[in-house]
């Protein structure tokens, strides 16, 4: 469990706040903070303001993930997924969705349009060296094991 001061900014400040929606989620549904509704058209993206600044405690971040609902049944989802809320970040949290669907998306004040995870990060310490160590794997990658089956070269 952790705490984060929260902020309402005026265009959203009749809007709930973020909540689980039970008791077990991951993520506090994300609202969408508009004056005018709008329309997302097929291929178009915005950026949907949430009416929201935080303070996320150092060691911790917010990851903007997109809604499976709203992906599965309209295409739609977030552009940058997972997009990600510094913890020295003080501006309004945005999102930007993209409309992969057909039809045209409508977003109205309120809508719930993502989801953020607040999650813990790690800072590294990085150190430049000459020789990495030999693992099985080695430089084997992107789809190196295969995609059906028991694996071996594509
Ligand atoms: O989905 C997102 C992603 C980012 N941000 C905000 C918070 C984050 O701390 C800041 C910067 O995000 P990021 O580092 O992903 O973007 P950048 O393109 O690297 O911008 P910057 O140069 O400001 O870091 O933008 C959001 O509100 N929503
Ligand atoms: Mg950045």
């Amino acid at each position: 469990m952790v705490t984060v001061a929260l902020k309402r900014l005026p265009h959203g400040a009749d809007l709930p706040l973020p909540a689980y929606e039970t008791a077990g989620a991951a993520g506090l549904d994300l609202r969408a903070a508009i004056e005018t509704p709008l329309t997302l058209g097929p291929g178009e993206r915005v950026l949907v303001p949430t009416g929201l600044a935080m303070q996320l405690p150092e060691g911790f971040e917010g990851q903007v993930r997109p809604r499976s609902g709203l992906a599965v049944k309209h295409g739609v989802t977030v552009l940058n997924a997972p997009g990600t809320v510094d913890s020295d970040y003080r501006g309004e949290v945005k999102v930007p969705l993209i409309n992969h669907g057909r039809e045209p998306f409508p977003i109205r004040h309120g809508d719930r349009i993502a989801q953020l995870v607040i999650a813990p990060v790690t800072h590294a310490v990085l150190v430049e060296t000459a020789a990495l160590d030999e693992t099985a794997r080695g430089t084997g990658g992107f789809g190196s094991t295969g995609i059906a089956g028991g694996g071996g070269k594509p």
